[in-house]
């Protein structure tokens, strides 16, 4: 059985307290009321670099619950002011680092290139990616969107070993989707991500891609995360705005 994972991203939102009183709420919930429990579903938290140290200090062990970050420099140290490397992550007990996010392509011109030297620097400070892809509207009703998102995957992700890339979530993300309230229909999902699997498989083989966990991302909430991970091939979703409000994270990790 594939791995569930929910994934909260809370991009640029959240002053301190505010990021502890949301932590505090997640943790304080027993394993029943966060739904960790019976279909062992692993939730992520992505804060803002600033946040790390102080929502670890909360984070609970018997819980299924794991630190992540929303970005890491493509270089590994060094006079590159504003960045934060993978061994500073590392070294705070960050898990997972999100790669590779619409956002970032976008407002800071990201090439695949420098997400798989990122992809790279994650592995080696030992901690797992969660690598994002997704097309625009446009690429989409151009029809070329699914030849965009292979090769967004071939490029960034296809010079990992077999035992490297096992270790990888895929994330996938429409663009169109992302804060805008619009979701993809669970058939849109559901093709895409059979789509992915079938593209991973022609690399590594079926094994390895019918164990790779891909998220769907894009105005996932409580009342269509149902339907959404009900798709035999999505296993979870990477959650911005409604990873903000406790209830909804959690109603959300509850929806397999
Ligand atoms: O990383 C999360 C995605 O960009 C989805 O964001 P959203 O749930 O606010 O649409």
């Amino acid at each position: 059985m594939r791995q569930k994972i929910v994934a909260g991203n809370w991009k640029m939102n959240l002053t301190k307290e505010e990021a502890q009183s949301l932590t505090s709420e997640i943790v304080g919930m027993n394993n029943d009321e966060l739904g960790t429990n019976q279909k062992e579903v692993k939730l992520i938290i992505c804060p803002s670099f600033i946040h790390i140290s102080t929502i670890k200090s909360l984070f609970k062990s018997s819980k299924n619950i794991y630190l992540g970050a929303q970005n890491v420099a493509s270089q590994e140290k060094g006079a590159y002011t504003g960045e934060i490397s993978a061994a500073m992550l590392s070294s705070y007990q960050v898990e997972y680092v999100i790669i590779g996010h619409s956002e970032r392509r976008q407002y800071f011109k990201e090439s695949n290139q420098e997400i798989a030297q990122k992809i790279d620097l994650i592995f080696a400070n030992k901690m797992l990616p969660i690598f994002c892809c997704g097309e625009t509207l446009e690429l989409r009703e151009e029809g070329n969107h699914v030849e965009f998102i292979k090769n967004q995957i071939s490029e960034s992700l296809f010079h990992l070993s077999a035992s490297e890339f096992e270790k990888v979530i895929v994330a996938y993300e429409p663009i169109w989707a992302i804060g805008t309230g619009k979701t993809a229909s669970s058939e849109q999902a559901q093709e895409i991500h059979a789509e992915i699997r079938k593209h991973i498989s022609s690399k590594y083989g079926k094994e390895i891609a019918d164990k790779t966990p891909i998220l769907y991302g894009g105005s996932c909430k409580p009342s269509n995360a149902k339907e959404i991970f009900a798709c035999p091939d999505v296993d979870g979703g990477l959650i911005g705005g409604a990873a903000l409000k406790s209830r909804d994270f959690v109603e959300i990790a509850k929806s397999f």
